[in-house]
């Protein structure tokens, strides 16, 4: 299981992430660090895309320079909360298209409902990254990640800034080809699948929702 998680252990990262989960940390400074933190995320979840040289001339002298093999990247986002992560994301992937699937977590079932879904056509060249802040019991993501399989995209990760144990297993078991990355695999899940330390409910803390 553990070579399809990465956690990004980033002193930047950890220290960004501890005033975000602080309970009174307003939905400003959350979606700032959050910008911040995606940011950082997206230079690890980038950091083994293939290369290919070509060659180029410097104003002094010719070189074999590299570039990225394929830059078509998409970036899909499980509204509402995982919307939060791409400013960040965007910052260092300017020219990537954007999906997004809307889903909200029911909450007696803890599964998820789908209510949107707009993502670019001829996902077949397009590296994808899906993207959401939270990775609980893992329903959100492993429907997401079913949904935008069947479009054939080039390749898929998944990033998100929290994960419970309970969320890596269950999306592991369903897309074990999906690595995962993430700031940080909490403790677990409590009783309403919230989950603990964690930063409480993502969409509310940074819309100001509740
Ligand atoms: O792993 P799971 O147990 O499926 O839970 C994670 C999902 O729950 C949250 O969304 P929520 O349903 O709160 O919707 P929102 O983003 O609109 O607030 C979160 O952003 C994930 O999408
Ligand atoms: O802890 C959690 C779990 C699901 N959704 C959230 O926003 N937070
Ligand atoms: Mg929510």
């Amino acid at each position: 299981m553990t070579n399809h998680v990465h956690v990004v252990d980033h002193p930047l990262v950890q220290h960004k992430l501890s005033v975000l989960r602080k309970k009174e940390t307003g939905p400003s400074l959350f979606r700032d660090l959050l910008n911040d933190i995606s940011a950082l995320l997206a230079y690890e979840i980038t950091r083994d895309l293939p290369m290919t040289t070509r060659t180029i001339e410097t104003p002094l002298t010719t070189m074999d320079a590299p570039f990225l093999e394929n830059p078509e990247m998409c970036l899909v986002s499980i509204l509402r909360a995982g919307n939060g992560l791409l400013d960040g994301m965007l910052q260092l992937l300017p020219d990537a298209r954007v999906g997004h699937i809307g889903l909200y977590r029911d909450p007696k079932t803890f599964r998820s409902v789908e209510y949107y879904f707009k993502i670019p056509p001829n996902m077949e060249n397009y590296d994808t990254i899906v993207v959401d802040p939270m990775l609980a019991t893992g329903h959100s993501a492993a429907s997401a990640i079913d949904r935008i399989k069947s479009t054939k995209p080039k390749s898929m990760r998944f990033m998100c800034l929290l994960a419970s144990p309970e969320g890596i297993e269950y999306l592991h078991e369903e897309h074990p080809d999906v690595p995962i990355y993430t700031a940080s695999i909490d403790e677990g899940l409590n009783e309403k699948k919230y989950i603990v330390p964690g930063i409480g409910d993502a969409g509310d803390r940074m819309f100001g929702t509740q």
